[in-house]
């Protein structure tokens, strides 16, 4: 099943395209790595995708509600230094209609702390969120978009600025939540994203899609590849993009 289908997209700021006549299909269960270089248009589709923007021209139709979406945005814009636990950063992700007003129910908070467990946060549900590393405060960040139950899981540059370590806490967590839930995550992290994505888009104002089976059989474990490297082992000679080493 398509949970997204996107046909002939393109969109523009001001004058010139930075997305065009994009094509893409994403299956229920997949998990999908959207790369490309810095501008190429990564976060503009994901934003089109969660109905934060519109298309200007083509279509993107989605089988499933705007509810079952959840993004994990690029900045979180939370002040670190602020006084605020794990838990309750999760909470923000959970005010119920009912409650609005008058607090988390309790209902709220034992969702929120399954959500914390599902991360394996659990134990730092009251630890303040300037204390966690930056791979723990990741997941924290991803229990607050889990609050919703939602089927597809949209992550923006979510190991931007973590260390390895942390990266690799955190992917190996979105491959946890692929057995439940659609994996969407835009990353730079291209060698990384090879042992744990199933399919890739490479985004430079074009779209280029590809299952990543093939690519993997080909590759050693420990090679390291480069942006230009890859997508040379993916069958795409020429791509626009810099080499970065
Ligand atoms: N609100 C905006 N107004 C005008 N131009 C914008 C706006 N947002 C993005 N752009 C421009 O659109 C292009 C695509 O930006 P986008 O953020 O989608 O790229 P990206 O691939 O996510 O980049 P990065 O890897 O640096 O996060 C860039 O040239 C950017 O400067």
């Amino acid at each position: 099943m398509n949970i997204v289908e996107i046909k002939n997209l393109s969109y523009k700021y001001d004058k010139a395209n930075v997305l065009e006549n994009i094509n893409l299909e994403i299956k229920k269960d997949d998990f999908l790595a959207i790369i490309g270089p810095n501008g190429g248009g990564k976060s503009t589709l994901l934003k089109l995708i969660l109905n934060l923007k519109k298309p200007q021209i083509g279509t993107i139709t989605k089988n499933l509600k705007d509810d079952c979406f959840g993004y994990v945005p690029q900045n979180t814009n939370l002040n670190i230094d602020f006084p605020i636990t794990a838990l309750e950063v999760v909470l923000m992700g959970h005010i119920s209609a009912k409650n609005k007003f008058f607090g988390y129910s309790k209902e709220d908070i034992s969702c929120a702390m399954n959500s914390l467990e599902q991360v394996g946060m659990k134990k730092y549900a009251n630890s303040k969120i300037g204390n966690l590393s930056g791979g723990q405060r990741q997941r924290v960040f991803i229990a607050r978009a889990l609050c919703s139950n939602p089927q597809v899981l949209l992550l923006d540059e979510p190991t931007a600025s973590i260390d390895v370590k942390g990266q690799k806490e955190v992917y190996e967590l979105l491959v946890k939540l692929n057995e439940q839930m659609t994996i969407v995550v835009v990353s730079h992290d291209i060698s990384v994203l090879l042992n744990y994505a199933k399919s890739v888009a490479h985004i430079n104002k074009n779209l280029v899609y590809h299952k990543l089976d093939n690519v993997k059989n080909n590759i050693n474990d420990n090679e390291h590849l480069c942006e230009v490297e890859l997508l040379s082992a993916l069958g795409k000679s020429s791509c626009g993009c810099s080499h970065h080493g």
